[in-house]
């Protein structure tokens, strides 16, 4: 593993596919503009909205987005994570919400289906109901290593709030825990920063979060504040509230220094 740039990628994705590609591949080449190598996208950056409107374009979203993150890849020569996207699952009329790790020459490296699922009546007024069309994946995200990026692992939004997920990518030898998102700004004010910081602080790994941010339709409102923090918890880079990205160097040696300074991993009991 070397040092590199990583970027968390924060946008205010729309109910219209092709807007949102057009915004995502602006805020990718700014990234790698500055010099990043491993790029992340939010939860739905290539369509927010209705979900009956999410359904009924399923199949041209999940073909659409798909290609996208290959093309990206491969034109600008980084490993992209698409970090959450409907992909139909046969026929039932429900998709997974999958996220997709693609490396510079558009090979797929990594997929995800997301498992815990964002039922929740949240106190600002918005019902969420993520299993009516969406189907939970079943297998646990996958750890890919990469020989010159690190071990990365996959996880999408609302399965921050569930650590055990995390230290089961933290035992497969994660360096790196994505959590691409489209949190609340009800529970984003409250709760985004400090769950990220807690699944940094208890693996020791670096956290890529890359983000929704600001009125994506109706009375749908994000939280933002993509961000990238080290292995001791420390923000690195924090995107705000407006568009845009937060960029960081992930490096090895700070991992082994922090693995070194609080080795917690090592005194796992259970
Ligand atoms: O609502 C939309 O249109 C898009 N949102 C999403 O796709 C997902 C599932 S509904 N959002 C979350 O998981 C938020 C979690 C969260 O905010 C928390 O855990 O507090």
């Amino acid at each position: 593993m070397k040092s590199y740039l990583a970027a968390a990628i924060q946008m205010t994705s729309v109910p219209d596919l092709q807007k949102n590609l057009d915004q995502a591949e602006e805020l990718i080449d700014l990234a790698v503009r500055q010099g990043a190598e491993l790029v992340g996208l939010p939860e739905n950056f290539s369509f927010m909205g209705e979900e009956k409107d999410k359904i009924a374009q399923g199949n041209a979203i999940a073909q659409a987005t798909e290609t996208f993150l290959h093309q990206m890849a491969q034109r600008f020569q980084v490993t992209i994570l698409g970090g959450g996207f409907p992909i139909p699952v046969n026929s039932n009329g429900k998709v997974y919400n999958t996220a997709l790790l693609v490396s510079p020459n558009g090979q797929e490296l990594a997929r995800y289906q997301k498992v815990h699922l964002f039922d929740v009546n949240v106190p600002d007024g918005n019902t969420y109901q993520e299993s009516s069309t969406v189907k939970a994946g079943q297998e646990l995200p996958a750890v890919y290593s990469s020989p010159d990026l690190g071990k990365i692992g996959l996880s999408i939004c609302y399965d921050v709030r569930f650590p055990e997920l995390y230290r089961h990518l933290s035992s497969h030898g994660a360096d790196i825990l994505f959590i691409p998102a489209a949190f609340t700004a009800f529970t984003g004010k409250d709760h985004w920063q400090v769950l990220l910081q807690s699944r940094a602080i208890e693996n020791t790994c670096y956290v890529i979060a890359p983000a929704q941010t600001g009125t994506n339709y109706h009375r749908r409102q994000t939280h933002g504040h993509a961000m990238i923090i080290d292995p001791w918890g420390v923000i690195l880079a924090d995107a705000g509230e407006k568009p845009g990205i937060a960029i960081a160097e992930i490096k090895p040696t700070r991992l082994e220094q922090v693995r070194r300074q609080m080795p917690s991993l090592q005194h796992r009991v259970f």
